[in-house]
């Protein structure tokens, strides 16, 4: 199926576009396999900004656009290494970066669902960015796997504790350490995706599942997503679900009283506000 997007704002590296409450942030360097270079992390930053401060967005997908010249496909393929220099991923001002971490941990925090749709390679770095997604939907051509210890590199934030989380500590270390690849159906089977389907399917069924979303209630679903980082994000989990707990207590007459008697130079009268047990 077709769907309307409209494009949000022109990026060189990215394609970012909207439609009826979703926005879809698509890599756009297929002749790399969506490998990200810092002017790719930087422009995923700016629109994961701009659907985080969109009130009109309620779910982000994130994809890989193709298939390139040679018909494959691919989400991403990790850090550009064609660039890559000794104190990370050099961009065109030549200064080095990892800032694919900021991205990482926009994802985690922004408190709207992003699903990842994975055609082709989810690898390295681009294995982890699914990682972080809330969900995963796979074509059933979806490779999945990470490259660190063949190439040079691991990634020991969300890309080793939270895969550990979602697939169990032996199989997480065995990705790691053996740099295998799975196909669709061996990552649904550890749990590392929610479903496959087939590659014409894939965009469908992420925006059916978006729509699905979209429906519920936004606050029960923020606050969710808050529910399920706090636990393993530490104090900056905690600060987001509190966070949350300050947005609902902004919302009550009780602390609505707190800022207008400072408003309106009074002592505040919070006794008529119930203790409840
Ligand atoms: C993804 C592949 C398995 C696909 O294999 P395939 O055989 O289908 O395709 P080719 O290998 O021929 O690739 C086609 C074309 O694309 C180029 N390419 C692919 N991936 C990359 C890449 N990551 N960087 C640069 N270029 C890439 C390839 O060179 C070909 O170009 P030609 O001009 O030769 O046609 C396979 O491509 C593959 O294994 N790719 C490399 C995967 C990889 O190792 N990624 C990096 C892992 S490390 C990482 O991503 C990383 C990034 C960070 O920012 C971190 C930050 C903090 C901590 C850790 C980080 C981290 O680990």
């Amino acid at each position: 199926m077709k769907f309307n997007w409209i494009k949000a704002k022109e990026y060189k590296d990215i394609i970012y576009e909207k439609m009826d409450g979703i926005a879809k942030i698509t890599i756009n360097r297929p002749e790399k396999r969506n490998a990200f270079r810092p002017e790719t992390t930087m422009e995923m930053y700016d629109a994961f900004a701009d659907a985080r401060e969109d009130s009109n967005i309620g779910v982000i997908l994130l994809t890989g656009a193709g298939p390139s010249k040679d018909g494959k496909y691919a989400f991403c393929s990790g850090g550009d290494q064609s660039i890559r220099g000794n104190k990370g991923y050099v961009g065109k001002d030549g200064v080095p970066r990892l800032n694919i971490l900021d991205v990482q941990k926009q994802i985690r925090s922004i408190p709207k669902p992003v699903i990842a749709l994975v055609a082709g390679y989810a690898i390295g770095g681009g294995h982890v960015l699914h990682v972080v997604c809330d969900l995963t939907i796979a074509a059933d051509n979806a490779i999945f796997g990470q490259t660190g210890p063949m190439v040079g590199s691991f990634d020991g934030g969300f890309g080793a504790s939270y895969l550990a989380r979602i697939v169990g500590q032996k199989k997480a270390r065995e990705i790691w350490y053996l740099c295998h690849q799975y196909n669709a159906q061996e990552a649904y089977e550890m749990g590392l995706v929610n479903k496959v389907v087939s590659i014409d399917q894939l965009e469908e069924e992420g925006v059916k599942w978006a729509y699905e979303i979209l429906e519920k209630s936004p606050l029960a679903i923020r606050l969710l997503k808050s529910a399920f980082n706090a636990e393993l994000d530490g104090q900056a989990g905690i600060q987001e679900l509190a966070g949350n707990a300050t947005l609902l207590y902004y919302m009550t007459d009780e602390a609505q009283e707190g800022k207008n008697a400072y408003n309106e130079k009074r002592k505040p009268d919070f006794k008529k506000f119930p203790r409840v047990p």
